[in-house]
């Protein structure tokens, strides 16, 4: 129960429940710090624990989220049990009340350092779009491999980008109908892709896997990503490797890092696999990781998508395991993001290649305008809110981005 003088509005996606992590700074100063939100205010928990955990001021003490990360899962169980008490009273309001800062007054940054980043492909319906739209011809839209293991590629970590970063529409190499060989420009077909992403705390040493057993002894949270797609550029590079620069010029994250721990309500079976994978990545007993998370789109303020994240096919802990099989190490800070999240409903599906149909159909907006595409100046907007225990809301905020005009002809003109 929150404290008397803590005043979480009813119904706030951020009660006491949740207590997500992020990174803060406050009006000009440069320093950043970290901050647990709660209702509509921001807690400086670096600032308390200098006050009430000395224990505990170097880890919360930090620019970044990563030595709480790299802490490993007794202390984040014993950080949020300790902030959990700060707000519900177990200290004086006057240790806790001057740290608290409207939440609409902070600045808020990549709450981690970026390792690796992965992105996968684990949602069937979109995988099937995605097939059916970019090879017609296939007889069947899913490579004979997805039933088998969680595809996904390695992208580009230093372009994660925070939730209100705007992305320039990048140029590249694309073909023309009824051209020979490529042109060079900004991207036609620029289109968001609605995703969850997570983040790696605890590293896994080179030469051993993580079993799908562990994956809350590595994995420290959840928060919301668009994987930012040129699709346009996508399809003419990317066959044989996979993604390249149709994806690697930004990719946002929402700024609220919600622990697993905050997630424990919403943990669902995975839907059934057929065939049944290899013993690495069965699900392990008892311990689903799918998440029953419900994902909203908005495009300019409209809504145009609600993602189901539950009916993903491959699980989080599936695809760590997956990623580390061959023995490859994670470190503090590595990302990897589900792939997009698609229901079998049309206004499920999570990308504009989809709700367009690769443009053939453009999403009419309520306004009267139409999407094939984005343009200039569209803002995307992905929020999610996940069931919490005792009927509360865990809510994820959001990660939203403006599109600006290409640079000139491109960044080298
Ligand atoms: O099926 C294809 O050819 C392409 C698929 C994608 O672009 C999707 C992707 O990046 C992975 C994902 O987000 O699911
Ligand atoms: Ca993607
Ligand atoms: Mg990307």
């Amino acid at each position: 129960m929150a404290a008397e003088w803590l005043d979480v509005p009813a119904g706030s996606a951020f009660g006491t429940a949740n207590l997500p992590y992020g990174v803060f700074s406050i009006g000009a100063e440069p320093v950043r710090r970290v901050g647990v939100a709660v209702g509509d205010r921001v807690l400086d928990v670096g600032a308390v624990a200098r006050a009430v955990r000395a224990d505990f001021a170097g880890l919360l003490g930090a620019e970044s989220l990563n030595p709480l990360l790299a802490a490993g899962p007794a202390v984040w169980r014993s950080v949020r049990a300790a902030v959990r008490g700060w707000l519900s009273g177990a200290v004086p309001a006057e240790t806790v009340l001057p740290h608290l800062v409207d939440r609409a007054a902070v600045r808020l940054h990549l709450p981690f350092e970026v390792a690796d980043y992965v992105d996968f492909y684990s949602c069937e319906q979109h995988a099937v779009n995605a097939g059916r739209i970019f090879r017609p011809d296939a007889e069947e839209p899913l490579p004979p491999n997805w039933r088998h293991l969680p595809i996904g590629y390695h992208g580009r970590a230093g372009t994660l980008v925070v939730s209100g970063t705007d992305v320039v529409r990048p140029s590249g190499q694309r073909r023309e109908p009824g051209r020979e060989g490529p042109v060079f420009g900004p991207s036609a077909r620029l289109d968001f892709e609605a995703e969850v992403g997570f983040v790696v705390g605890v590293p896994s040493p080179r030469g051993r896997g993580v079993r799908v057993a562990d994956f809350a002894e590595h994995v420290f949270g959840a928060f919301l990503v668009n994987d930012w797609s040129a699709r346009d550029l996508q399809a003419w590079e990317y066959v044989p490797l996979g993604p390249f620069l149709g994806k690697s010029f930004a990719t946002s994250v929402s700024p609220w890092v919600v622990p697993l721990a905050a997630l424990s309500a919403a943990r669902v079976a995975p839907p059934p696999r057929d065939p049944e994978p290899l013993p690495y990545l069965r699900d392990a007993e008892g311990d689903p990781w799918g998440l029953d998370l419900r994902l909203t789109v908005r495009l300019n303020g409209h809504v145009v998508s609600r993602p189901p994240f539950a009916r993903m096919y491959w699980t989080p802990a599936q695809q760590l395991a997956h990623l580390t099989v061959n023995g490859a190490a994670v470190r503090t800070g590595d990302v990897f993001a589900s792939g997009t999240v698609s229901g079998p409903e049309r206004g499920e599906w999570g990308s504009l290649l989809e709700l367009s149909w690769n443009g053939a159909d453009p999403v009419r907006l309520p306004d009267g305008r139409e999407r094939g595409f984005l343009r200039d100046g569209d803002v995307v907007s992905i929020s999610a809110t996940a069931p919490g225990p005792g009927g509360a809301v865990v809510g994820f905020g959001e990660v939203t981005g403006r599109v600006l005009p290409a640079v000139g002809n491109g960044p080298n003109a």
